[in-house]
């Protein structure tokens, strides 16, 4: 339904999109997942066609947006971050000028403006002006805007931005249910946002794709599991005897050992090993090494701790699948993210 190929975008001498190729299939709900300042509405105005690329590739529909504008931009309904609505003007009578504007033809306008009314859950709205509406319901508006010519593709910007909890989760349910029988691209920097409406999630940082895949598949791109422990005694040897363990990948000290000679070691795993097996031995070999523990723990991986990760610097971008050279983990085609740089050995 979207197919996007090598798409740049600079404003002077910044570059806001740098070189994103990626597909969204017919039926899908796509987030476009990335911190502020990422790149989303640059790329979601492009592909609605009000901006233009500064070089690559994008095709809606399969029309090309350059050479067959008016076909590309026909199958698309796009609500923009802030929708230009006219507070004077009441809903229906903006939805109506909207269809006009759109070439939808008169003797179909009413049913259209009806029909989008209802699929955004504003009928009841329909005489009040746009001005008297809470933001919650603006938003609505917005999004029977981007229905009203009843496109197969909807690109949504930050649909839910500004919105209290209770209206986030009726626009989150009201894009599941136009998700049915519609293709969506939905830009977002909330996570959750992504897990509660998408299929499948495209994370943008910085301007460059950094992974895409379900939310199952980006949480793989975890890094490796290990264990925390709070210990005592003479570092080196802590360190050496972890490292010295079969399953351990790396043995890192987030923080100086105190006077007392305390601190905590963060045993990093080989992927596959048995966690407990190695901890257990892990255990063994600094108790071995007259090493005491106080305290044990594994390291919790949320997603919002892969997210940060994969968003985290141009560091990153090292390690990534899109890059030439990424390392792959245990998903196919998935990167192991590069640590943060810690104080310790590996
Ligand atoms: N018209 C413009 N002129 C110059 N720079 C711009 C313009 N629009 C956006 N930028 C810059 O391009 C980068 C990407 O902006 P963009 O709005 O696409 O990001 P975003 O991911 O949508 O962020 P947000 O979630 O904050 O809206 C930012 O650094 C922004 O400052």
């Amino acid at each position: 339904m979207i197919e996007v190929e090598h798409l740049s975008k600079r404003y002077g001498t910044h570059l806001a999109v740098d070189d994103i190729s990626f597909k969204v299939d017919r039926g899908e709900i796509v987030g476009f997942l990335g911190p502020n300042g990422a790149g989303k509405s640059t790329t979601l105005r492009i592909l609605a066609g009000f901006l233009g690329a500064t070089s690559g590739r994008v095709s809606v529909a399969g029309h090309d947006l350059v050479d067959d504008p008016l076909k590309a931009r026909a199958a698309l309904g796009y609500m923009p971050e802030t929708s230009p609505l006219y507070p004077e003007m009441r809903v229906s009578e903006y939805l109506t000028f909207r269809a006009e504007l759109k070439l939808v033809p008169r003797a179909a306008r009413r049913s259209a403006v009806e029909r989008a009314m209802r699929d955004a859950g504003v009928e009841h709205v329909a005489s009040t002006p746009i001005g008297h509406l809470s933001k919650g319901y603006r938003q609505r508006v917005g999004l029977a805007d981007a229905l009203v010519s009843d496109p197969p593709l909807l690109i949504l910007d930050e649909p839910t931005a500004g919105l209290d909890p209770n209206q986030i989760r009726e626009v989150r349910a009201l894009i599941r249910r136009l998700g049915d029988d519609r293709t969506v691209l939905l830009s977002t920097h909330i996570l959750s946002e992504v897990e509660a409406t998408c299929s499948r999630a495209i994370v943008i940082s910085r301007g460059r794709l950094v992974a895409e895949g379900t939310i199952d598949e980006i949480r793989a791109m975890r890094r490796p599991p290990a264990v925390c422990l709070a210990v005592r005694g003479d570092t080196e040897r802590a360190v050496a005897a972890a490292r010295a363990v079969t399953g351990v990948r790396t043995v890192l000290t987030p923080s100086a050992f105190s006077d007392d000679a305390t601190g905590s070691v963060e045993v990093e795993l080989d992927q596959e090993v048995d966690a407990g097996e190695v901890t257990e031995a892990v255990v063994r070999a600094l108790v071995g090494a007259d090493i005491g523990i106080r305290s044990i723990s594994h390291r919790a991986e949320s997603l919002e701790q892969v997210f940060s990760e994969l968003t985290r610097g141009e560091s990153t971008h090292a390690a990534l699948p899109h890059e030439p050279g990424a390392s792959t983990g245990s998903v196919p085609g998935t990167p192991t993210p590069p640590r943060k740089s810690k104080k310790g050995k590996r």
